[in-house]
């Protein structure tokens, strides 16, 4: 019996087409390139069905309703199909498989993300690549997960970052190794797929929620923290130097005291690439943990944006929702 895999197009360059202001989408252009494309069809692939979505969008424009109008899609072909590869553009690709990978909860099929940085329509497009491979890996290894395809490597969804405006190699998981590579052979990483569930596939909603992020940079002042955490911000993610140092700037750490007494999660996140947040290395560090800022580890800011609008819209005390960013929830962080 073939698989069946269900392909959800929500825009992004790989179905766009050139237009006198840039790449666009065009409603229909990526279902009509594929069908003139035979190696998707060969006796080798999987069966796929295309759902196009209404209002095909750049993933700039992508919101936590969109990524919401994406896990009930999921939700309601799951029983149907055996396994699902969502085609989204680039930019924002590494935070809707973030999203997906808190609101899908107890999944055992693969959900794998993918798109491209060339139109799959032109020459030298990297789509062809990502999607056959993708559809490959949905119809036969059992990635009970949210993924990320891109370049021959398939990622942990919630620890992949864009790393690259302009390269093929436009993905990477900086503090996770990748959970399959393909070369001439395909090697999965032993013991780093997660196990699948044996329970219902349970959809968690997201609502938008107000989040701060602030990146520090030498000279922040005071202000700049205080007019972030204006009402109605609820979270502040602080992208913080090296291992989870701030100055320490009596009137900064006044605002992030504030932040705490009026019930504003402050999460610390390192703004470099790798690594992971220790706020007992420093006295700069520390200073930061004594105003009640929270760790977010290894997290990568994508990740930690996905699961603070993911634990904000769930029936959630300030306290519960402090305890459960340092958890690892759905693989999102090393323990
Ligand atoms: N390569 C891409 O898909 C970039 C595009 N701007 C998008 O994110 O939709």
């Amino acid at each position: 019996m073939k698989k069946n895999i269900y392909v959800a197009y929500t825009g992004g360059t790989i179905g766009m087409h050139p237009s006198d202001k840039g790449y666009v989408c065009v409603p229909g252009f990526l279902s009509q390139t594929l069908s003139k494309m035979p190696e998707f069809h060969r006796p080798e692939m999987p069966q796929f069905t295309i759902h196009e979505y209404d209002q095909l969008i750049d993933s700039s424009d992508m919101s936590p309703n969109d990524w919401q109008q994406i896990a009930e899609d999921i939700r309601a072909n799951y029983d149907q199909y055996d396994g699902f590869i969502i085609l989204h553009g680039t930019d924002t690709m590494a935070y809707t498989a973030s999203a997906l990978s808190f609101m899908l909860e107890d999944l055992s099929k693969p959900v794998i993300v993918t798109g491209s940085q060339i139109p799959l329509a032109e020459l030298r497009s990297d789509g062809q690549v990502n999607l056959l491979n993708a559809l490959y890996l949905a119809a036969n290894y059992p990635i009970a997960e949210v993924s990320l395809f891109f370049n021959n490597q398939l990622f942990r969804g919630n620890r992949s970052r864009k790393i690259h405006a302009d390269g093929f190699d436009a993905f990477a998981s900086p503090n996770f190794p990748p959970l399959i590579e393909a070369g001439i052979n395909i090697e999965l990483r032993q013991g780093k797929l997660s196990q699948p569930s044996n329970k219902p596939l349970h959809v968690r909603s997201v609502t938008p929620q107000p989040i701060g992020v602030i990146t520090l940079y030498p000279g922040i002042s005071a202000e700049v923290v205080r007019n972030t955490l204006q009402q109605p911000v609820k979270a502040l993610i602080l992208l913080s130097y090296g291992v989870g140092n701030a100055p320490q700037n009596k009137a900064l750490l006044d605002e992030l005291a504030y932040a705490r007494d009026n019930g504003i999660v402050v999460l610390n996140c390192t703004q470099c690439l790798k690594g992971k947040v220790n706020m007992a290395g420093y006295a700069t560090g520390n200073a930061l943990a004594q105003v009640g800022v929270v760790s977010g580890s290894d997290m990568t800011l994508e990740a930690a944006l996905a699961k603070l609008h993911y634990l904000l819209s769930q029936d959630l005390s300030v306290d519960e929702i402090k305890n459960a960013l340092k958890q690892n929830l759905r693989g999102e962080v090393t323990e």
